[in-house]
């Protein structure tokens, strides 16, 4: 099956507002068609209006980085799901490692906002992958694969078919090490067979699976030939607007 490569860039917590606006002006007419791959920028939250509005005519897509799975309520600093489908955000990360490391993430409240994210047409990013510690003891399918199960729980085939995998190895991310694309396309074949196995064929050949971790221009073609990876989360490099552009351009296998 032919899936839409998806390139999405995770900002994390870099830029200000003013060099968000220039580089989505500077990248604005070089995105290529929707048709042909889904282009994204996973910005800090509060750039997210702006710069949608800048690209409003055309097809960078705009994505946030975390939310919480309520609608409402009394949760200080937090952003809704719909709020950023009010604004007009089409995607968000999930399960981000960072997140998970640091702010108390776990696959249950990554279920939870899995299911948020369909209930406010969100297309989720969810991540998976393991530690240096956990691939070093041969534990990484058994990681990718709880971490895959517990985040699809209890969610229909159709909103499967629509969820996004990134699968990023956390010993890979930020350190110029990155996953040999063999490697790589193991464990992307691997959560696709574990999507078969909760789901079936039709729906795991569905789903598109990104790899994350030190994607740079220079390797991301090797990446997207392989049979399972259908696009790259793509941090440090997604900063600047050749290098993201340079991307998006390696990609089209
Ligand atoms: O979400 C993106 C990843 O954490 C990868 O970051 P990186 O490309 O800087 O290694």
């Amino acid at each position: 099956m032919m899936r839409k490569p998806i390139i999405a860039g995770n900002w994390k917590m870099n830029k200000s507002y003013s060099e968000a606006m220039t580089f989505t002006r500077e990248v604005n007419q070089k995105i290529p068609s929707e048709d042909v791959m889904d282009t994204v920028i996973c910005a800090p939250a509060i750039f997210l209006k702006g710069m949608e509005e800048r690209a409003e005519d055309t097809p960078l897509q705009m994505g946030a980085q975390t939310m919480h799975f309520e609608n409402s309520g009394a949760f200080t600093g937090e952003i809704s799901p719909k709020s950023l489908a009010d604004i007009g955000i089409s995607f968000v990360i999930i399960g981000h490692s960072e997140r998970r490391e640091m702010f108390n993430e776990t696959d249950e409240t990554v279920n939870k906002k899995m299911h948020a994210a369909f209930r406010e047409d969100l297309t989720p990013i969810m991540c998976c992958g393991e530690t240096l510690n956990q691939k070093e003891e041969g534990f990484t399918e058994k990681v990718v694969s709880e971490q895959v199960t517990k985040g699809f729980n209890g969610l229909s085939k159709e909103q499967a078919k629509r969820a996004i995998v990134a699968y990023e190895p956390i010993w890979a991310i930020g350190t110029g090490r990155t996953s040999s694309p063999e490697d790589a396309n193991k464990t992307c074949g691997l959560i696709r067979q574990v999507i078969e196995q909760l789901y079936d064929n039709e729906t795991a050949q569905s789903v598109r699976i990104q790899y994350g971790g030190s994607v740079k221009p220079e390797n991301i073609s090797s990446l997207m030939e392989k049979e399972h990876i259908d696009g790259a989360l793509v941090g440090g490099a997604s900063l600047q607007a050749d290098s993201f552009l340079a991307i998006i351009e390696g990609a089209k296998v």
